[in-house]
């Protein structure tokens, strides 16, 4: 028997009211832990602490919170084997997956370090004769985190670290199904030195704590991952509240590789089967449109297929394993249900789309390549989330350009050419937020912006310095000397 993992609130661990089972989806007889649920009240009471800690932390001084994230951040990148195979067992991304995961939630927090010290103002002339103009960046409040089970500690991460580095206060609720990765974070930042009540953990209910923190007064800002059906409500929820939150949104997308006859065969191949399936396909980012012109199509489509066959999906913990399972059933009910449909909708199922047995009990299903797709179809138009892709041939570049911008989402895009003309073309016309040239739509850099256009994001961007457009507000002083 473990013990029953508590939340943080107020500088201290507290029991809940309710217990959340954590369970290894490559192995569903494996308990990873057991994380205490908050209730209403106990958020409630996070949110006090976190208020009550606002006014000290938001006058700390640079050297404080640098200190504070510099310590988190070595803590995180010393024991990234251990945390990472936390994560691989908890949501069933690989082994070497969830350790890259873990080191790049260590470097955000690096980086927001030295952030802390990079934060300063503007001075300027006032368009009135004597009159001083000051610019300088204020944190915004209390800021409410909501985030989703498929990056556990990179996205907690990216939204902590530079809160807490522009003098925000933190009540932090992780996705119920894998509290376990933002649990470890907790503990780390709670021996970061940073006084009691800046940082608060609430594992619970996105319909109890999320609710919560969605509704209360005191709560300024929002920053939210996830479905855009949650995004909605939670835009709603803030612009009603009173006063109106802040909030960012991250939310699905249906991400278009575009592959050209001047590809190289087996870069495209690389970066369609990194892109669509690693991770399982449950990235927002992950490419679930592959627009082919028609002159590589065949051979683009024999490839895919031949890799696909290669790859090894089993427990996420095993050595020289490829692609685990899917993260639990009702998300493995959602892959299955959408290549029922994409069947039936008329496309081919090229390769895979079978639930596969393994030693042990899991969510494991084997990548699912459709071709013969057309963009009207729903597969090709909503987010499913796992290991699914289709091919949707294109006559040239035009019409691939077209189709892969005729999408409500807008988050990743991508283009396998080796034509200056035609990347640089794309990287204008492309309507997303980021745009990769012979790269995965998948897995970005840390230190630059990370956002969508349309239906995937709303708000300022995250990552990277642009991240203080959320986390910080301005302020424009006039000063007459006299
Ligand atoms: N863009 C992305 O990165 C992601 C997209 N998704 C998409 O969403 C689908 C469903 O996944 P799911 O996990 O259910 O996504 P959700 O959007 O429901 O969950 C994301 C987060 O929001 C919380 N939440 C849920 N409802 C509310 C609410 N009413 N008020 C406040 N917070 C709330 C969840 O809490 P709780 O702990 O209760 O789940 C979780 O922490 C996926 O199949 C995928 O298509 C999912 C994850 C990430
Ligand atoms: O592709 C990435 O590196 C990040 C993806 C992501 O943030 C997500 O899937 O939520």
């Amino acid at each position: 028997m473990t013990a029953i993992l508590k939340n943080f609130i107020g500088g201290e661990w507290v029991d809940g009211s309710g217990v959340t089972r954590n369970i290894n989806p490559s192995n569903t007889n494996d308990l990873v832990g057991e994380y205490a649920k908050a209730d209403k009240a106990q958020t409630e009471k996070a949110i006090a602490a976190a208020k009550a800690a606002f006014p000290a932390w938001a006058q700390s001084t640079p050297q404080v919170r640098y200190d504070a994230l510099n310590k988190i951040s070595t803590e995180i990148l010393a024991r990234k084997e251990e945390l990472g195979k936390l994560l691989a067992r908890e949501e069933g991304k690989t082994l070497p997956e969830g350790i890259g995961e873990v080191a790049r939630a260590g470097q955000i927090f690096a980086f927001f370090a030295g952030e802390a010290l990079r934060l300063i103002g503007e001075k300027g002339a006032s368009v009135r004769p004597g009159i001083d103009v000051e610019l300088t960046r204020e944190p915004v409040g209390v800021v409410g985190m909501i985030t989703p089970w498929n990056f556990p500690i990179a996205i907690p991460a990216w939204k902590i670290a530079p809160a807490l580095c522009y003098g925000n206060t933190v009540v932090f609720k992780p996705a119920e199904l894998v509290p376990g990765s933002g649990h470890a974070l907790a503990e780390i930042i709670t021996r970061s030195g940073i006084p009691a009540g800046v940082f608060n953990l609430v594992v619970g209910s996105g319909s109890v704590v999320g609710q919560t923190l969605l509704e209360h007064p005191d709560v300024a800002a929002i920053s939210f991952t996830g479905s855009v059906q949650t995004g909605r409500k939670i835009a709603q929820a803030c612009v009603l509240s009173n006063p109106m939150k802040k909030f960012q949104l991250e939310m699905g997308g249906k991400n278009p590789l575009v592959v050209l006859d001047d590809a190289d065969l087996k870069t495209a191949v690389e970066v369609a089967v990194n892109g669509a399936y690693f991770s399982t396909g449950q990235r927002c980012t992950a490419s679930s449109r592959l627009i082919v012109t028609e002159g590589i199509h065949d051979r683009f489509v024999a490839a895919v297929a031949e890799r696909l066959n290669s790859l090894s999906v089993d427990d996420a913990l095993k050595a020289g394993v490829h692609i685990g399972p899917v993260v639990d059933q009702s998300q493995l009910d959602q892959d299955l249900r959408y290549i029922k449909i994409g069947q039936d909708e008329g496309a081919k199922l090229a390769f895979g789309g079978e639930l596969l047995k393994r030693e042990n009990p899991g969510h494991y299903l084997q990548p699912a390549l459709f071709t013969e797709a057309n963009n009207n179809m729903r597969i090709a138009r909503e987010e499913i989330f796992g290991p699914v892709a289709a091919v949707i041939r294109a006559k040239n570049y035009e019409e691939a350009l077209a189709i892969s911008n005729d999408t409500e989402f807008g988050l990743a895009s991508g283009i396998c050419t080796s034509s200056l003309k035609y990347a640089s073309h794309y990287k204008r016309n492309s309507e997303s937020g980021m745009v990769m040239v012979n790269l995965p739509t998948a897995g970005v850099d840390y230190h630059v912006p990370f956002g969508g256009r349309k239906g995937s994001s709303y708000g300022a961007r995250e990552q990277g310095s642009y991240a203080r457009e959320f986390y910080t507000t301005v302020k424009t002083a006039y000063t007459y000397p006299g």
